[in-house]
């Protein structure tokens, strides 16, 4: 057993030499469903891609400390007194207390009405013509006293590579450009600003009362404010489009309204507006292995990362991103043999080759960073079934099957029966030799049954008949073959080691709930894969996943295991591994991909769709048992 720190000691356990990087966990995210923004509590701006989530960053000093940051906030002050989102929103409030008096600054990338068709999501509900405004918004206001703010805004284009050229407009100190690598972003403040090499610097006192604020904007087609009531307002919008996006959304009345609420807004921040794709998590290379090289670009949409969000905002009533979804899944481009890749770029891209950049430190030293994803190209056989099931939800709930969308379903289920018996690279994107992942023919059966399923609404018994033959095969081959001898499902057909991922078959009900095989699963996880009640997705000193070093505990799946203690009756269990794996989150209510149980840090990419998407899924699954049990 290891002992579980106090989170709020993160800071003074990230090793015995202080770290300039702020801990992952430090982090506020803040979005416009384009790209978003990480503002480290110090108030500096350290990751920010423009104009969308997988551009180049212009604000990288998340991944070197040179690679550009835009601090607004009191000077000479790196602690602000208290943090929070303005409630229901995606707007960041700090309030600063300083010897002489106190601020309140508010930071958002915006939304604004456009009122013009082509900037209208077609899905969207309800009808909408709110839409970025492609532009980072930061305002403050003196609260008592006398307060002096300032600005350093330092970009740096292309991940770090190319310095700001700055210019003030026609010797106006309120309004500046930035240049480099193609790029242009426009400076607005009304604080009076001047240039000192690749930043822009600009500092005022406040009185009680006085306000001030400055706007970075990156289409010339949308101005940045005109002065601070604009901004002011423009903010003012944004919040009111996100209360109105979660006033939309089914939240039980229960003590996990704040963590479902904010993991909603989470999801909603990782979606891309215009096509509906969710990227995995907003960042890159934020190291699973402290200073290790298991460093991965997740600015992309994975189908199995996308398809289990969609359920999970089912869930909350949330149909129309779904809709919005299946649009993208009918628009993207099929290999030649039907089959869909296992992730795209957010608009359909295919190709993610993999590049490293070696002119980066990385976080905290850790190398590589690397921009693209090399498992773009990967065969993983569980994509079939995680397509298919949320194809099949949606149906249910919409009470129709798209035309465009039946054309991927036969493809879908043809893939599946033809692959199924073949090894894959598995859920975790393993880049050793393939094996014969459990999860992935688990997945199939999932493939095989929603599609038989579906063929059946649609009235077509023959081939729902085909289809349902070829599930029952490949559950016969699972528990033939993938069941260790003490009863416990395996990670694949060639070891007895153990795989979080295995819980997917208590998850999507693979066998009733009460078999022994299942209960022996989730015991076998619950004591031998977690490291102080947490999961670990296996053991990397068991498995040879291709990669040195030992990650923490991952996030999705110590929620899968608490969800699937409800499944099977455990629900004390289930809601006690919930309460801890709540107060694991960041003071923000943020989560990473993982979790380092011996100093409480956050590893990996963050904020990441699984963890929030699964804690969605958990919650859920309590409460409805929380509710039978009233009922009975
Ligand atoms: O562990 C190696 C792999 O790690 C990443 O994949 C993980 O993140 C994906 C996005 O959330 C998720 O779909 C997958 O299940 C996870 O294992 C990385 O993207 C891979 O390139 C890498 O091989």
């Amino acid at each position: 057993m290891t002992a579980i720190a106090d989170p709020k000691e993160v800071a003074v356990l990230s090793g015995a030499r202080r770290s300039p990087f702020p801990p992952i966990a430090d982090y506020a995210f803040i979005s416009n469903c384009h790209t978003g923004a990480l503002i480290a509590s110090d108030g500096s701006i350290d990751w920010l891609c423009v104009p969308n989530f997988d551009s180049p960053s212009v604000f990288g000093s998340l991944l070197d400390r040179e690679a550009g940051s835009f601090r607004f906030g009191p000077y000479g002050i790196d602690h602000p007194t208290a943090r929070a989102y303005v409630p229901g929103t995606n707007v960041m409030q700090t309030t600063w207390r300083t010897p002489s008096g106190w601020v309140v600054v508010r930071d958002a990338l915006t939304m604004g009405h456009h009122g013009t068709e082509d900037l209208v999501t077609p899905h969207t509900r309800p009808p909408s013509d709110v839409d970025a405004d492609h532009m980072l918004v930061r305002t403050v206001r003196c609260m008592e006293g006398r307060v002096e703010v300032e600005l350093i805004c330092e970009p740096a284009f292309d991940y770090g590579r190319t310095p700001a050229q700055w210019e003030l407009l026609d010797g106006d100190r309120h309004t500046a450009d930035a240049t480099g690598a193609d790029q242009r972003i426009r400076l607005r403040s009304d604080l009076a600003m001047g240039i000192e090499g690749n930043r822009i610097r600009g500092r005022q006192v406040l009185t009680a009362g006085d306000t001030a604020y400055c706007a970075l904007s990156w289409t010339k087609e949308l101005p940045p404010p005109a002065d601070a009531a604009d901004a002011f307002g423009r903010i003012a919008t944004t919040e009111a489009f996100w209360r109105d996006w979660l006033a939309g959304a089914r939240i039980p009345d229960h003590r996990w309204r704040d963590p479902l609420q904010r993991s909603a807004l989470v999801v909603k921040g990782l979606t891309y507006m215009p096509t509906g794709a969710t990227v995995a998590a907003l960042t890159t290379s934020l190291p699973e292995t402290p200073h290790g090289e298991r460093n991965w670009d997740y600015r992309y949409t994975w189908m199995r990362d996308s398809t289990f969000t969609l359920q999970a905002l089912h869930w909350l009533n949330l149909d129309w991103e779904a809709d919005e979804f299946m649009q993208f899944l009918a628009d993207l481009e099929p290999d030649t043999d039907g089959s869909l890749q296992i992730m795209y770029g957010i608009n359909g891209r295919r190709d993610l080759t993999e590049t490293i950049r070696e002119d980066l430190s990385g976080y905290d030293g850790a190398k590589p960073v690397r921009i693209g994803n090399g498992a773009f190209d990967q065969r993983q056989n569980d994509v079939y079934g995680a397509v298919l099931d949320s194809i099949l939800l949606h149906t249910r709930r919409s009470q129709r099957l798209p035309r465009r969308v039946w054309p991927i379903v036969i493809s879908q289920a043809e893939g599946a029966a033809k692959v199924w018996q073949n090894p894959d690279q598995g859920i975790w994107e393993a880049r050793g030799a393939p094996q014969h992942y459990v999860s992935s023919k688990l997945m199939c059966w999932i493939a095989m049954d929603r599609a038989a399923k579906l063929a059946h609404m649609r009235g077509d018994p023959e081939l729902a008949a085909k289809w349902h033959g070829v599930a029952t095969e490949i559950h016969a081959d699972i528990l033939a073959n993938g069941v260790s001898q003490r009863g416990v499902l395996r990670q694949h057909y060639g070891t007895d080691a153990l795989d979080a991922s295995t819980l997917l078959a208590v998850l999507f009900g693979f066998l009733p709930h009460h078999d022994e095989r299942l209960r022996n699963t989730v015991n076998a996880i619950a004591e031998e894969l977690t490291e102080d009640g947490f999961v670990l997705r296996y053991r990397t000193d068991e498995t040879d996943d291709g990669m040195s070093g030992k990650e923490g505990t991952f996030l999705i799946c110590s929620f899968w295991l608490v969800n699937a203690l409800a499944v099977v009756g455990e629900i004390p269990r289930a809601r006690d591994m919930m309460e801890r794996l709540l107060r694991i989150a960041s003071p923000l209510g943020l989560y990473a991909e993982e979790y380092e149980v011996q100093t409480g840090r956050h590893l990996g990419n963050v904020p990441q769709a699984f963890s929030h998407l699964a804690l969605i899924q958990a919650a859920a699954r309590i409460i409805l048992a929380e509710r039978l049990e009233e009922l009975s």
